[in-house]
């Protein structure tokens, strides 16, 4: 398996040399030195859908029903309701804590509480990457959407929270995973979304492009409107990040705008960290703590509405 990533900004002979290398050995040595292993907490290649496995059929249940109702009204009528952001008020930290009693049904590489996940993904970025803070942040939050599973959200269903994202209002591209499910999708024969563009146009800007629900979308709607001072590559990359159609497989490109794809390059290097840092080996949160909390502070107010 090989993984390319673009590292921005950056100089990239250094990193060159490492991908070379990386061709030879069976583990993959990348930017700062973030080791990608081969294979996920159950001894299996990750994201790998069709392998057996405990979580197989449980996964494959889960993404036919967020395909049957993942639809374009749904999906407009959660963002109204749920963009209100009228439901709770609590700091970024509570909902980190929130998010320990739960574990992601869509996810064949990962059986473990959302917090582990988040400190994971985060500390993994801070070694390679020290000076960017704003990515540091990025990777504790991008996935706190998920409190949506909480009562105190309406509990939705997991298929209207976790799982990889793609556009509702056109085609539903070949790449997404179990594709199959979306001929019980009403969308799936409505002739004004069913094609390429659907209702979208060519570089229409992602912006402009209405994603399946979940806690992709929702914590953008949750940080922008919250006035965060993280850069726009971090509200994209809380946007965008289970949109693996796009950032994996290629799909959608024709609907993105410049911005898009400069933003793009930092989701790339971000999704490295997000899916091969999930491992059964824990991270001490009392002794981190102190740091997230100061970024937090910095780049948040104390109190955000939900
Ligand atoms: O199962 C995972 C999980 O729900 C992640 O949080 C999401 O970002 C991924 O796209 C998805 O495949
Ligand atoms: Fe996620
Ligand atoms: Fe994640």
């Amino acid at each position: 398996m090989t993984v390319t990533v673009e590292r921005p900004q950056l100089e990239i002979q250094e990193h060159d040399k490492k991908m070379m290398i990386q061709e030879e050995t069976t583990e993959l040595v990348l930017d700062g030195g973030f080791v990608t292993p081969n294979s996920n907490a159950f001894g299996h290649t990750f994201r790998d859908y069709d392998v057996e496995s405990e979580r197989k059929d449980s996964v494959e249940e889960f993404y036919k029903q967020s395909h049957i109702h993942q639809t374009f009204d749904f999906v407009k009528r959660m963002r109204e309701e749920y963009g209100k952001l009228n439901r709770v008020e609590m700091s970024i930290w509570e909902c980190c804590e929130l998010l320990n009693e739960f574990v992601d049904e869509s996810d064949p590489d990962l059986d473990e509480p959302q917090i582990e996940h988040l400190l994971q993904t985060a500390e993994a970025i801070r070694k390679d990457y020290p000076d960017e803070d704003w990515l540091h942040l990025t990777g504790l939050i991008h996935d706190l959407g998920k409190v949506l599973l909480h009562p105190s959200f309406g509990a939705l269903p997991q298929w209207a929270v976790v799982g990889d994202t793609q556009p509702v209002g056109c085609g539903f591209d070949e790449s997404i995973v179990h594709h199959k499910y979306f001929k019980e999708n009403p969308d799936y024969y409505n002739a004004t979304y069913n094609t390429k563009f659907g209702i979208y146009s060519e570089g229409c800007g992602l912006n402009n492009v209405m994603m399946s629900w979940g806690h992709d979308d929702y914590m953008y709607l949750v940080a922008k409107e919250n006035k965060t001072t993280l850069p726009s590559a971090a509200l994209f990359i809380i946007r965008y990040h289970s949109f693996y159609p796009l950032h994996r497989a290629g799909a959608y490109m024709h609907l993105m705008n410049e911005e898009d794809k400069e933003n793009l390059k930092w989701l790339h290097v971000f999704n490295k960290y997000d899916l091969y840092s999930k491992s059964k080996v824990r991270i001490d949160v009392e002794k981190v703590k102190p740091y997230y909390l100061s970024l937090i502070e910095k780049y948040f107010p104390s109190k955000l509405k939900w």
